[in-house]
């Protein structure tokens, strides 16, 4: 089964760096450079954009805030940044209330917000150097340059950069300071792909360094492949949250195979608590089990010589999960939906169920 094999491969860490899990786990207690309790956001005409949301960030782990467009990722960061007021619960960020002890704050933390705003008639360098002028510690602006590979445009104003090259700018600029929190919003949006990857690996390097972030992004892959622990919010609650694969493992793994080969679709055995779907061309078995699911379908595959063409089986992506959270709200369906392109139907263990015929 090399596809599940690599997909399980997809949702284990691919990198880790043992500093930062000795750093997060020392004498046995994780601290916390963030905890939110039960944060609300209410904006002036009443809206609540952010409703009783928790959760903490360890030191030295990153952690991703997804969820689709309006769902208050911007709007909970904005309180962590120190940029607005909650209407209900509570924030630290090192140990500090973001918005009233902003002196103790600011100096620690980096923000790369999702538009940065600088005047354009100013060169890179120039606003590297401004910007360094207002911290209390920072890297030599060519160093913060090089890390985003800025540096050769130090000399451009910053209203001919590309739109990829801002956010670098941006992010060459919430580094400067070395903060210990880094805010990162939405920091890859508009890179092409070699600029993102180039972003992963600082990001990466800055984790190495001890440095812990908070992450809003889009990108599902960004996610899957930095985050330690991610938590998806869907208007303006927390939905699911875990690392990647306790989040993933909230959605049902699929086996599928090709229908309507030579030999007919075949009569398949009992699969307790597992559901037949239909869907392009494919016979797919929806399971919270699949080994057993698995292990069951080949060895009764193989006592009953049938072929089940273009076998393949998969956990649930982290794009299942948010697809479904999208849709749905919790990530559930609703007892009694069906997809109007899929024909569902739950097997209670009926002998010779057909999923060709739905029956
Ligand atoms: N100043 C404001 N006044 C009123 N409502 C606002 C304001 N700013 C944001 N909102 C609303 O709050 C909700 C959450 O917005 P927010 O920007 O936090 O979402 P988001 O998850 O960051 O979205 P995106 O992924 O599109 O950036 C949205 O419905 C938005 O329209």
């Amino acid at each position: 089964m090399p596809e599940e094999t690599s997909e399980v491969g997809a949702h284990a860490p691919r990198w880790r760096c043992p500093q930062n899990e000795r750093r997060s786990r020392e004498g046995g207690a994780v601290s916390n450079v963030i905890d939110v309790e039960d944060l609300s956001r209410r904006y002036a005409g009443g809206f609540e954009a952010v409703r009783e949301v928790s959760f903490s960030v360890r030191r030295g782990e990153l952690f991703a805030l997804l969820g689709t467009n309006g769902a208050g990722k911007t709007s909970t960061l904005e309180v962590l940044e120190g940029l607005a007021e909650p209407s209900g619960g509570r924030v630290r960020v090192l140990g500090f209330d973001p918005g009233r002890a902003r002196a103790s704050v600011r100096p620690r933390i980096g923000i790369m917000l999702q538009e940065g705003g600088f005047p354009g008639d100013l060169t890179v360098d120039e606003t590297a150097r401004m910007w360094a002028g207002t911290l209390t510690s920072s890297r030599p602006v060519g160093e913060a340059l090089e890390m985003v590979e800025l540096a050769h445009r130090s000399k451009v104003a910053v209203a001919q950069l590309s739109g990829g090259e801002r956010r670098r700018l941006d992010l060459a600029l919430a580094v400067l300071g070395r903060p210990e929190v880094l805010f990162l919003d939405e920091p890859t949006t508009g890179l092409d792909p070699e600029s993102r990857q180039n972003t992963w690996r600082l990001v990466r390097r800055l984790l190495e360094g001890g440095t812990s972030v908070l992450l809003t992004t889009h990108y599902l892959d960004e996610a899957e492949t930095l985050a330690d622990r991610l938590a998806i919010m869907h208007e303006g609650r927390i939905v699911r949250e875990g690392t990647v694969s306790e989040v993933v493992a909230s959605q049902p793994a699929t086996i599928s195979f090709a229908s309507g080969g030579s030999g007919g679709d075949p009569q398949l055995p009992p699969l307790d608590g597992a559901r037949i779907v239909m869907s392009g061309g494919r016979t797919v078995i929806e399971t919270e089990h699949l080994q057993q699911t698995l292990t069951r379908l080949l060895v009764w595959a193989e006592e009953h010589r049938v072929e089940l063409p273009e076998l393949a089986a998969r956990p649930a992506s982290l794009e299942q999960v948010f697809l479904a959270v999208a849709e749905h709200g919790d990530g559930s369906p609703p007892a009694g939906s069906g997809d109007a392109e899929l024909r569902a139907e739950t097997l209670t263990g009926a002998p010779g169920t057909s999923p060709g015929t739905g029956r």
